[in-house]
């Protein structure tokens, strides 16, 4: 196998677990994003790819090798840290050339074109921007031809306006070079619109991977649902392929998950890939029933004038507005709506839910 593959990495400091069987697979040419809150073992596991830390048990396949045993040098790694770090005193060019031979000048110029810094060269770190400075790290990152490049949260230290150029520009890079590349992230949209695959990493396991889209509308659990973009959480009851919640009796999803290990990482670190899991089964008879957690995404709330429920706070972004109405059983729910289309607080509106919703519960069969 090429590209990148980790299995039951287990790590503690000072007896502490920080990975409990972390595993994750990403195929040879694709952008994989680590997604997780702060402190969950992110940097940890990127740096025991990177061989800056050993794992306590675990295995690291890069290029279908084994490199759990080398050195950061001999794993073919390379790395982009989270604010360049780049040599204050050296050129770009040298910058770049810096872990390769001699007279690599053809390479070095290759690498800043990748990055779109061609004519570059012969400037000096403090001459650059944030977002090139962050391009030089990674043409330096790509230079010796890495089997993984590892970004670890590369965007933190440049400001909004230019992080979405600076992400298109690192993603079009990295794929001109065809590079197999992992990147740290708690930034759901920054992992959502950049990687091939997203790792949601919770307390030191990876709880799913899959790609964005499959994530977004088949989230493993409650807590990944809420934690791949906004979600509205609700109590409810199913039976028969519907849930009756606060908001009214609504079809379920068929990419609600119907086992209870559905998208968890076993402790072999097999991968919890979407598309490995059981076939889904929504058949009444068997299907989930009883009690549980209604997921609704907020953009799926349809808000019209005149109703029981109340508009309560309204937060206007431009391109769109978030809605908090409080619904006539009390319950707040939080909508997403077009930015043109005027709510007050204290209008009276009715709250539609557009198609269908997850569910959370237990399995009967
Ligand atoms: N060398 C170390 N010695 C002791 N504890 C450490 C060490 N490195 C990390 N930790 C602890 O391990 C936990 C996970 O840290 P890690 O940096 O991997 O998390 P993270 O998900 O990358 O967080 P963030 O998004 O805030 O960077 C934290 O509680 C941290 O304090």
């Amino acid at each position: 196998m090429s590209g990148l593959k980790v299995a039951g990495i287990v790590k503690a400091f000072s007896g502490t677990p920080v990975l409990r069987g972390a595993a994750m697979e990403v195929a040879d040419g694709d952008l994989a994003a680590v997604l997780g809150p702060s402190g969950c073992g992110k940097t940890t596991l990127l740096r025991i790819v990177a061989g800056f830390e050993r794992a306590d048990a675990g295995s690291v396949l890069i290029g279908g090798a084994e490199v759990g045993h080398l050195p950061p040098e001999k794993r073919r790694v390379g790395v982009v840290p989270q604010d360049a770090a780049l040599f204050p005193h050296l050129s770009v060019a040298r910058n770049v050339g810096f872990g390769l031979p001699r007279g690599s000048r053809e390479r070095i110029a290759e690498c800043l074109e990748l990055v779109g810094l061609d004519g570059y060269g012969r400037r000096m770190p403090y001459e650059l921007s944030g977002g090139q400075q962050q391009r030089v790290a990674l043409a330096r990152a790509l230079a010796p031809r890495p089997g993984v490049v590892l970004l670890d949260e590369p965007f933190n230290a440049l400001d909004r306006s230019l992080r979405t150029s600076v992400r298109d520009d690192v993603r079009a890079a990295l794929k001109a070079a065809g590079a197999t590349a992992v990147m740290v992230t708690h930034d759901q949209e920054e992992a959502l619109s950049m990687a091939d695959t997203v790792a949601v990493m919770r307390e030191g396991e990876i709880v799913q991977q899959g790609d964005p889209v499959r994530l977004y509308s088949a989230p493993a659990d409650v807590g990944v649902a809420a934690f791949v973009g906004e979600a509205v959480v609700l109590d409810g009851v199913s039976a028969d392929g519907t849930v009756t919640c606060a908001l009214g009796t609504l079809p379920t999803s068929p990419t609600s998950p119907t086992s209870p290990t559905f998208g968890t990482a076993p402790a072999t670190g097999s991968l919890p890939a979407l598309d490995t899991l059981p076939a889904l089964d929504t058949s009444p008879a068997t299907g989930r029933r009883g009690a549980g957690r209604v997921v609704v995404r907020p953009e799926q709330l349809l808000l019209s004038a005149g109703g029981e429920a109340t508009v309560e706070r309204v937060e206007y972004y431009g391109h769109d507005a978030a809605v908090t109405v409080r619904l006539p059983c009390g319950t707040p729910v939080r909508a997403r709506t077009r930015g043109d289309v005027p709510h007050r607080p204290g209008d009276k509106v009715t709250v539609r839910v557009d198609g269908s919703v997850l569910f959370y519960g237990e399995i009967v069969r």
